[in-house]
């Protein structure tokens, strides 16, 4: 049953939510996906879904009889050149922005699109908004903080375990990024400079916003699987590599060996967040919200050991002989390549605020997560590697 019809909503302060329209600008992608499906589950707003694909979404389009019909609209443009951009945004009373190139593969291979997409396509969409007076969520990322403070100190330091040198803190932390010719940071750099113009549109001109940084959210509807819903070579984030060598049974490439640490949230407790955003303006306006899962922290190594044993347990296939490899950072991304050591959210400002906390552990995400793999996936992996190979 649609929830919005029957309760009456109300905001953290008590007071009656109203229904609004949300322009969502890469709304079909992962993030987006989870975001238009809980507006159209649990609430009574109206959505402009934009993006360049809408496969992710076509569950909440079709049919015409849903019960949020007339609610959502996909509208299918490309936000580099399409002059309907700004009549949307004028339309709406809240835009959120998560369109970007938002995978590492890309970073140091393709770094001109990456500062293109991640800088200066965003500007209009900062620009529309300030002008008319419209409210902007903005998704940013935990990679703007690069590096720890902490991982500059001797290998044997004892300041290293110090929380000081290594959680990072919205109002706080530097950002730490490396030399030019590691391109890796040509997204971080290019999402820092979209945060810093739209802090300085809100203190010059007013503009309403808030910015997220996202800490490792995944879940169901993750990037892709090479070869069978995205390109063979293609190179997706961890959960989606690992999941595609668990599938075929090949072994999990750790890159410079699986050191580098990170936090996951689950992606439906981070919707939570970003929904209390989108109705509690009041409180997230002037903000900048880390959205992690502290609790959930995991070098890469223990990631695909974890993965291994959970995808043995819901898929009922041994673990293989070979569970993982290490491969170099050069050969797996190229030249350019560098990482983020160590990825822990302080969580003082949005519990304050927003009084959120995310709630899946690591291990439950994963099952949950790797069940979805595996029903979404197992069959189509089977028939490709049944196909004989051309001679
Ligand atoms: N998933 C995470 O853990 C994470 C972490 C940090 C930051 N983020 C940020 O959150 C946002 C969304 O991430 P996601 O994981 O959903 O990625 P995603 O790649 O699944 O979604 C991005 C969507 O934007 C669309 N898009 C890109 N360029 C576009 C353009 N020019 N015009 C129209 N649509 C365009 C893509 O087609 C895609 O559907 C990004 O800004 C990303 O940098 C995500
Ligand atoms: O097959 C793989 C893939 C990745 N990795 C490693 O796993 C770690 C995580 O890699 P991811 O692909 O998830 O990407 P990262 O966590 O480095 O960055 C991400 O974080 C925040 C967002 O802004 C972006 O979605 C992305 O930049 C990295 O250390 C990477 O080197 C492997 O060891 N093996």
């Amino acid at each position: 049953m649609n929830r919005s019809s029957t309760m009456a909503r109300v905001d953290l302060d008590g007071n009656p939510i109203k229904p609004i329209t949300i322009c969502m600008i890469g709304a079909g992608g992962f993030i987006g996906s989870h975001l238009c499906e809980k507006l159209m589950h649990e609430t009574p707003h109206t959505v402009f879904a934009l993006d360049v694909y809408n496969d992710k979404i076509k569950h909440l389009l079709e049919p015409d009889s849903l019960p949020w019909a007339g609610r959502i609209t996909f509208h299918r443009l490309n936000i580099k050149h399409d002059s309907r951009l700004e009549g949307l945004i004028k339309m709406a009373d809240l835009t959120i922005n998560l369109a970007a190139i938002c995978t590492p593969a890309d970073y140091n291979t393709r770094p001109l699109d990456t500062i293109y997409s991640n800088f200066i396509d965003a500007l209009p969409v900062v620009k529309y908004c300030s002008e008319n007076n419209k409210r902007l969520i903005h998704f940013s990322t935990c990679e703007v903080y690069g590096k720890t403070i902490g991982a500059f100190l001797p290998k044997d330091s004892l300041l290293r375990k110090d929380p000081a040198y290594f959680v990072l803190k919205e109002d706080e932390s530097p950002c730490i990024f490396g030399s030019i010719e590691k391109q890796r940071w040509s997204y971080a750099c290019a999402k820092q400079l979209i945060e810093r113009l739209i802090y300085a549109e809100g203190a010059e001109n007013g503009l309403e916003f808030t910015i997220v940084r996202p800490f490792n959210w995944i879940g169901p509807r993750m990037d892709f699987i090479p070869g069978i819903d995205g390109p063979s070579e293609g190179v997706p984030r961890v959960l989606a590599c690992f999941s595609n060598n668990l599938l075929r049974g090949e072994p999990l490439k750790l890159v410079d060996g699986g050191q580098s640490q990170r936090t996951f949230v689950y992606i439906k407790d981070a919707i939570e967040a970003v929904l209390l955003m989108i109705e509690n303006p009041a409180r997230a306006n002037g903000h900048i919200f880390n959205v992690g899962n502290p609790n959930n922290e995991v070098t890469v190594r223990q990631l695909a050991e974890i993965m291994i044993q959970v995808y043995s347990k819901v898929s009922g296939e041994k673990t293989p002989e070979t569970p993982t490899i290490d491969v170099s950072s050069k050969e797996f991304y190229g030249e350019g390549y560098d990482d983020s050591d160590k990825r822990i959210p302080d969580m003082t400002i949005i519990n304050k605020q927003l009084g959120w906390n995310p709630k899946t552990s690591l291990f439950d995400l994963l099952e949950s997560t790797l069940t979805y793999q595996h029903r979404t996936y197992a069959e189509a992996i089977k028939k490709v590697i049944a196909k004989p190979v051309a001679s």
